[in-house]
């Protein structure tokens, strides 16, 4: 299957999780970086499904499905441990809704890849459901290669880039931005010293105005 990778935005979109087991709650998870809304159907949930309900994080109904509950859902995700009610979820979902099904079975809208966030920084990676162990395998070791400094080396990024675009133009621009990659300063990020990168960009910005 040659699936087509993109990050959607669904803030403030109603999502529902069929099922409150230990992959609903890794799907929450994922979720929760979010602002989407959510709620869980499932007659149970795991002790960490009920900490976030307590916080507030998301609604529970606890219930077993019916066709109902997927009203004006955005996404849906079939996360029980019955292929019977997960079939049934997917014969309730309507042609504008989209499933993920998490034992891979009939219709499949779209699968869920792994995830490393730094902030702003995001690496996906999937095997199009070939292996889902080589998926968390290959994520334990981007999790090593990318730090959490990626972070505020995404954010300096972000905001350097924003002053350039402010300023320049045309090859000037283009030059600068290419500059802005250098490693020299992913480095300085990396050692906490960061008024060094602040130093540069301006120095660099003054040498072209
Ligand atoms: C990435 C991740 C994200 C997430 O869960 O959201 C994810 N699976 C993760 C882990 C994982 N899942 C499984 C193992 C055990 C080892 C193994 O089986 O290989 C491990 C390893 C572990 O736990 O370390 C078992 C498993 N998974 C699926 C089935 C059904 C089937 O294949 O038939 C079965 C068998 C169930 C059974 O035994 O019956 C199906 C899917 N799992 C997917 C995603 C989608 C394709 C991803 C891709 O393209 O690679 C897809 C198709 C649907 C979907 O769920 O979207 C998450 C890593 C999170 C992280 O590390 O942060
Ligand atoms: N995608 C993945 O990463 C992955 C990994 C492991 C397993 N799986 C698949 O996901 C399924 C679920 O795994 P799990 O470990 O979360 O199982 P689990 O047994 O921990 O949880 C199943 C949940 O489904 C709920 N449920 C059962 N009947 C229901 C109904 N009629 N309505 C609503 N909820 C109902 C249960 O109450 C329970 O909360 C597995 O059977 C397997 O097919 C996927």
């Amino acid at each position: 299957m040659s699936y087509f990778p993109l990050l959607m935005n669904i803030d403030y979109k109603k999502v529902v999780i069929v099922g409150g087991g230990h992959v609903a709650r890794q799907k929450v998870e994922a979720l929760l970086q979010t602002k989407a809304v959510l709620t869980i159907i499932s007659p149970t949930v795991t002790g960490k499904l009920q900490q976030y309900i307590n916080d507030g994080l998301l609604t529970w109904k606890e219930k077993e499905f019916e066709p109902g509950d997927l009203d004006d859902a955005t996404l849906i995700f079939a996360v029980t441990n019955d292929e019977e009610v997960n079939n049934a979820v997917e014969e309730a979902t309507q042609h504008w809704q989209l499933l993920s099904r998490a034992d891979a079975k009939g219709r499949v809208d779209f699968i869920n890849p792994a995830v490393v966030r730094r902030g702003e920084f995001v690496v996906t990676v999937s095997t199009s459901g070939a292996s889902p162990g080589l998926t968390s395998q290959v994520k334990k070791d981007l999790e090593e290669q990318f730090g959490n400094h990626y972070a505020e080396y995404v954010s300096f990024l972000k905001e350097a880039r924003k002053q350039i675009l402010q300023a320049f133009t045309g090859d000037t621009k283009k030059q600068l931005l290419a500059e802005l990659l250098d490693p020299q300063v992913l480095q300085w990020v990396e050692q906490g010293e960061k008024q060094e990168c602040e130093a540069w960009l301006q120095q660099r910005i003054g040498e072209q105005l």
